[in-house]
């Protein structure tokens, strides 16, 4: 099939290389010139494992093509996929002006039938709105459908081939069946394709987000408590994993979630909530929880060194929302760097992958480390903001040497409380007792 891809951001390129790798003819349109033009010379623009490999084969064999101009874009394909950005308006509403932008241009553009797939993450009653945009100028039929993506970044080619599900939100029988024949070789393995209207399919993507997100925050308030009763979070996580009706996944308690997608789109839904005049109580704690829990280490830091973090040297792994991926966005890192700077402490951070992002957003007010450990040179502590997996199994010998004392603030669990114990650190986590000198 032919189909077009419109934004070649995150889920933009992912979609249109894995609809490539499954034989479609897909052309990106993105309206970064530098973008396109690094794309089309086969340079690859987000950092995703497993990406690069498909990109480059399917760039090769000419079923992937990049350009900015959106009608040589949309010819003779069947399928567009809107994968724009939906960032939070000033009051904490997506903002649809990127969608609605495109939309607008392409009822001028349809010169045939055409299915439009909102690929983006978007409010309940946008497909109306888009429908409504590309109706005042077009003189063909077309129908617009919700398909929303949930993929995770770090694992987004997984995801995306082998999706637990795929949710096509349409009340059109001639779109339901191009979409159908579309998503065939990426369910095969049994998953579903869930079909629905437009606007559940638009409200399972909130749901989906803002469901994970307060397992996290109840997760977070569960290790606050633990803390303070005595009892070790790892220790409830396996009791009530255990529980299939809880499942297993998505109960790490840690320094708050961040990334591009939870922290805008609870606050989305919650904004949906107030414009048909209801309170969703819940995610107004869930965000409380979050804005709080990014600081969780804070006061543990503070406490050790008497309140006086003046002078003091912190070297600092992790930038990255979460591992694998270079995304700073919302990275609970930078609000503790934030933090120890304000309290007259430097940082020195090593990240395998965002310090460039870093780098272009904060600038010099950290130095960058050429490893993890030179990092540590004549730092007080080490602090762990993100758990890649490289800081899982260190060289403990070579921390010793080069903290000026073991301690270690770990805001992800990475060690063995009583590992850590016997090495002798002063180790601060979340949720568990902490290990004394
Ligand atoms: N990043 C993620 O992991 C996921 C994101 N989503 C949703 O997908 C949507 C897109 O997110 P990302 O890919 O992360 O955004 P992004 O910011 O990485 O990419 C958006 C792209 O759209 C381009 N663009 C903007 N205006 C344009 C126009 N008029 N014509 C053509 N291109 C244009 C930008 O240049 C950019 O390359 C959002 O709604 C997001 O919530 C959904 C699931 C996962
Ligand atoms: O809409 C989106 O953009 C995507 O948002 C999330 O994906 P992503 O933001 O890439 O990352 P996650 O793996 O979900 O992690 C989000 C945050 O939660 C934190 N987290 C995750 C799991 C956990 O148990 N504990 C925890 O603190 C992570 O550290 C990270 O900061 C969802 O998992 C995807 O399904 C969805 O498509």
């Amino acid at each position: 099939m032919k189909i077009t891809v419109v934004g070649t951001g995150y889920v933009g390129l992912v979609t249109g290389t894995c609809f490539a790798e499954t034989g479609n003819d897909v052309t990106c349109v993105d309206i970064d010139v530098n973008k396109v033009s690094k794309l089309s010379a086969g340079q690859i623009t987000i950092y995703e494992p497993g990406l690069e490999k498909l990109f480059e084969r399917n760039l090769k064999e000419e079923r992937l093509h990049f350009t900015t101009n959106l009608a040589e874009g949309i010819q003779d394909a069947q399928v567009i996929f809107l994968a724009l950005p939906t960032p939070p308006g000033e009051d904490g509403s997506a903002d649809l002006s990127y969608i609605l932008k495109v939309a607008d241009q392409l009822g001028v553009l349809l010169k045939d039938y055409k299915v439009i797939v909102d690929k983006s993450t978007v409010p309940v009653g946008t497909a109306d709105k888009v429908h409504a945009a590309i109706a005042k100028n077009a003189k063909v039929e077309f129908d617009v459908v919700s398909n929303p993506e949930f993929l995770r970044e770090g694992v987004a080619v997984e995801d995306f081939m082998k999706p637990d599900r795929v949710v096509i939100g349409t009340s059109s029988e001639r779109a339901r069946k191009v979409m159908g024949d579309l998503y065939a070789p990426f369910v095969r393995q049994g998953n579903p394709i869930i079909y629905m209207d437009e606007k559940s399919a638009e409200l399972t993507k909130y749901a989906a987000n803002s469901f994970l997100a307060t397992k996290i925050s109840f997760m977070n308030e569960i290790a606050i408590l633990c803390e303070k009763l005595g009892a070790d979070v790892d220790m409830v996580r396996r009791g009530i994993g255990s529980d299939d009706r809880i499942g297993k996944r998505f109960l790490f308690p840690g320094i708050g979630y961040g990334g591009s997608c939870f922290p805008k789109d609870v606050q989305a839904l919650v904004k949906s909530s107030q414009e048909v005049q209801y309170a969703f109580r819940i995610l107004d704690a869930v965000m409380d929880v979050n804005e709080k829990q990014k600081l969780f280490l804070l006061p543990k830091i503070s406490n050790y060194y008497k309140g006086n973090l003046k002078g003091k040297h912190f070297a600092l792994w992790g930038l990255a929302f979460k591992p694998n991926t270079d995304d700073i966005r919302e990275a609970p890192a930078l609000y503790i760097i934030d933090a120890l700077v304000k309290e007259g402490a430097t940082v020195s951070v090593f990240d395998p992958e965002a310090m460039p992002n870093v780098k272009g957003v904060i600038g010099e007010k950290v130095t960058y480390a050429d490893n993890q450990y030179t990092a540590l040179e004549n730092a007080d502590a080490l602090i762990i903001a993100t758990e890649w997996s490289v800081f899982r199994t260190p060289d403990f010998d070579k921390i010793t040497s080069s903290l000026k004392e073991k301690v270690v603030f770990d805001g992800r669990n990475l060690f063995d409380v009583p590992r850590m114990q016997e090495l002798g650190f002063f180790y601060e986590s979340v949720g568990r007792k902490p290990s004394t000198i």
